[in-house]
């Protein structure tokens, strides 16, 4: 389903609305009643009620599923929209299959994880999907996203959106997904992360403009407008509450005014009433026609109470799927009553979890959940036909192919996009260089770092290079300074780009943009910072060595210095691409660094190290770097044993030379990091 132009003038209709609304709300609020001590009466019940969500009318294809069900059919007013989606799933299975015993040896085990899990949800509704801790929630929301990685598991059912088989491409335009972890750049203030999201994934056709009024129109639904230009912040920097951070992780995804939107566990780590205001956001959305589908944990009676309809799952099997409210009778009917003024939630939660405490508890529980899952699957056999009836069509359910894997890989890439190649990188090059800016800690550590670095080495070697002679030393010191600017380059790619990864994950995921256009910018906007470290820490110990007094030598050093650092950070994306976490790509990058230190030809001369492992030398950025650096410096001095050059068998490529090589290198290197970034970002199951 595509995002029509409609749809957005909707939303300015309705941005005029909420103008209107907020006028009326505080003139209500002007007459809240006051009493002589300052005394405000508060109705527990009352307090989040919401004139907009009042109960009105109900649809035919409803109402025949509810009597189906044998339920009472709730209602409510429905704001149609132009694009609307529709879920209808069938017998969801999934599976993973585990590999027994040591290193994987023993006999494949097949775990199931869901068993024929069937429901449905509809615009302007709002389903919950509850259950206890490793019920499956997680799993299912996945399944209905059409997030389940790829190769790990087994799964089977039916699924369709607007009656419809899913298509993959239309379906992630009309839909959106809120993880339970709230990835963003701690960096950005609320409107750059919402105006970020807006840009890419709106058309590329609608104007600036509207894309900057679908933000402001985002910000006043989530109520962020006192925040909107304050940094997210996390646990380092400070930055917006634990709320209003979760609903910019929703806003995010809502950018895009999507049709459907997913949300797994929205309300964790809120307290009560910031739980309730964030899910009372979700009902509205739901109310203005969208169709909002939430795995939560234990919602509090009144969250519960905004849910149309419930799907309660234990041990991946299906409890209860139906209207919420008529979840307390059905449950009563099978002689299982929820105690009066007692949160239906919690009691629901407390029947179908397993106690584990001990033998006699687990085999009780599991017996009710087994016949809980029993009397629900005879249940099923009777809402079975209203359900294949609002499955739609009968068009079968196999997904739809177009062409062949490349034609469908080729065309599929670029149509998924909202933005074009050059946007993203622009946009992505901008974002990038905002953090790098901003990263106060990096960016002054940097210049203090290469300042006493500087001053220290200038002050031990100090005019080494003017008393002449000493040319031991100094091409001690400058493979030295070589070393020393690889190693401070690659420390800080290894933190930022796998501190980054969570979030750029959850952007590919969402299929924001492409990953070359993120790589380039991500290697190129933090080049100046390199620059500048090198310019100071050359300035200071160029000179007070005393090293090649002409200035053309000395912007050469600058120049084969500034690409032996920018390949040590090379080196670190390659080691931090497919890592996890920094200390993965710390275990590895000084490996790399000191295997090519030890090529490097200072230590240990070519014709030294035994011609098998003679080549590996070329592999070296550092050996590159001390031929150029050692040629720049002794470039003029007399031929003979004696000379420098002669004495480090240093190669015959000229500074040029090494200098090709370096960027060559380099070029390969992060080449290689980025295919292992491509490769090992989220990957789908897109089966289902
Ligand atoms: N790859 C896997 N290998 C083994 N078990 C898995 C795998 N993926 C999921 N599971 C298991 O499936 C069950 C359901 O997981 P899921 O994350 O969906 O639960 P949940 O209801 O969302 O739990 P929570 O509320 O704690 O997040 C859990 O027992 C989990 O351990």
């Amino acid at each position: 389903m595509s995002q029509s132009a409609g749809n957005f003038d909707d939303i300015e209709a309705s941005v005029g609305a909420a103008d209107r609304g907020d006028a009326e709300k505080e003139a209500t609020l002007s007459e809240v009643e006051i009493g002589p001590d300052g005394y405000v009466p508060f109705d527990p019940v009352l307090s989040f009620q919401d004139n907009d969500l009042d109960d009105v009318g109900a649809d035919a294809e409803r109402a025949s599923f509810y009597k189906a069900l044998g339920a009472r059919e709730g209602s409510h007013t429905v704001t149609e929209r132009s694009s609307a989606v529709s879920l209808n799933w069938e017998d969801l299975c999934l599976a993973v299959k585990l590999e027994g015993g040591m290193c994987g040896r023993g006999p494949t085990v097949t775990k199931r994880i869901l068993t024929n899990i069937s429901g449905y949800v509809r615009p302007g509704q709002m389903l919950a999907i509850m259950g206890s801790s490793g019920a499956g929630k997680s799993t299912l929301l996945n399944m209905l996203a059409g997030r389940v990685p790829a190769g790990q598991y087994e799964t089977s059912g039916e699924l369709r959106v607007n009656g419809k088989p899913r298509d993959s491409f239309t379906f992630q335009k009309s839909a959106a997904y809120v993880e339970q972890e709230d990835r963003m750049f701690a960096e950005l203030t609320v409107r750059e992360q919402l105006e970020f999201s807006a840009r890419l994934r709106l058309p590329r056709s609608m104007p600036l403009e509207k894309k900057r009024n679908r933000v402001e129109q985002v910000v006043r639904e989530l109520g962020l407008s006192k925040c909107v230009d304050t940094m997210v912040g996390n646990a380092v920097v400070r930055g917006v509450s634990g709320g209003e951070r979760k609903r910019v992780n929703i806003g995010i995804e809502l950018v895009t005014d999507p049709s459907l939107i997913l949300l797994d566990e929205p309300t964790s780590g809120l307290d009560a009433f910031q739980a309730q205001a964030v899910m009372l956001t979700m009902l509205r959305l739901a109310r203005n026609g969208r169709t909002v589908v939430a795995t939560i944990h234990q919602p509090r009676s009144q969250i519960f109470q905004m849910f149309d309809y419930l799907l309660l799952l234990s041990e991946g099997q299906e409890m209860y799927f139906g209207p919420a409210k008529e979840m307390v009778p059905y449950f009563a009917a099978l002689r299982y009553p929820c105690p009066e003024y007692f949160n239906p939630a919690d009691f629901a939660i407390d029947l179908v979890s397993l106690d584990m405490r001990t033998k006699s508890l687990e085999k009780q529980t599991r017996a009710r959940i087994q016949f809980l899952a029993d009397r629900f699957g005879e249940r099923m056999q009777t809402m079975r036909r209203a359900l294949s009836d609002s499955m739609g069509g009968t068009e079968p359910a196999k997904p739809r192919t177009r062409g062949n894997a490349f034609v469908r890989w080729f065309t599929g890439g670029w149509r998924s996009y909202a933005a074009s190649w050059p946007a993203q990188l622009i946009l992505l090059f901008g974002r990038s260089f905002k953090l790098a800016a901003r990263q106060n800690f990096v960016n002054i550590g940097g210049v203090v770092q290469n300042v006493v670095f500087g001053l220290l080495l200038g002050l031990i070697w100090l005019n080494t290079g003017r008393n002449g002679g000493n040319d031991t030393a100094i091409a001690g010191i400058l493979f030295f300074l070589l070393i020393n600017q690889a190693f401070v380059a690659a420390f800080p790619v290894q933190l930022t780009f796998t501190l980054e990864r969570g979030v750029v994950l959850r952007e590919r995921a969402s299929k924001i943009y492409r990953v070359s256009p993120y790589f380039l910018a991500k290697t190129s906007a933090e080049f100046p910072r390199l620059v500048l470290n090198i310019l100071i820490f050359s300035i200071l110990t160029y000179w007070m060595v005393g090293l090649n007094g002409f200035a053309g030598a000395f912007f050469l050093f600058v120049v084969i210095v500034v690409l032996t650092a920018y390949s040590g950070e090379s080196v670190a994306l390659l080691a931090s691409a497919p890592a996890s976490t920094p200390q993965a790509a710390a275990a590895v990058t000084p490996v790399l660094i000191v295997c090519a230190l030890l090529f490097g030809g200072f230590f240990i001369g070519p014709n030294t190290i035994p011609v098998w492992l003679r080549w590996l030398r070329f592999l070296s950025f550092i050996y590159y770097g001390f031929n150029a650096v050692m040629i720049n410096q002794f470039g003029s001095a007399p031929p003979g044993p004696d000379n420098p050059l002669h004495k480090y068998s240093i190669n015959s490529f000229g500074i040029g030379g090494n200098i090709g090589f370096l960027i060559m290198l380099n070029l390969v290197f992060r080449f290689i990091a980025y295919v292992l970034l491509r490769t090992t970002g989220p990957k789908f199951d897109r089966s289902k």
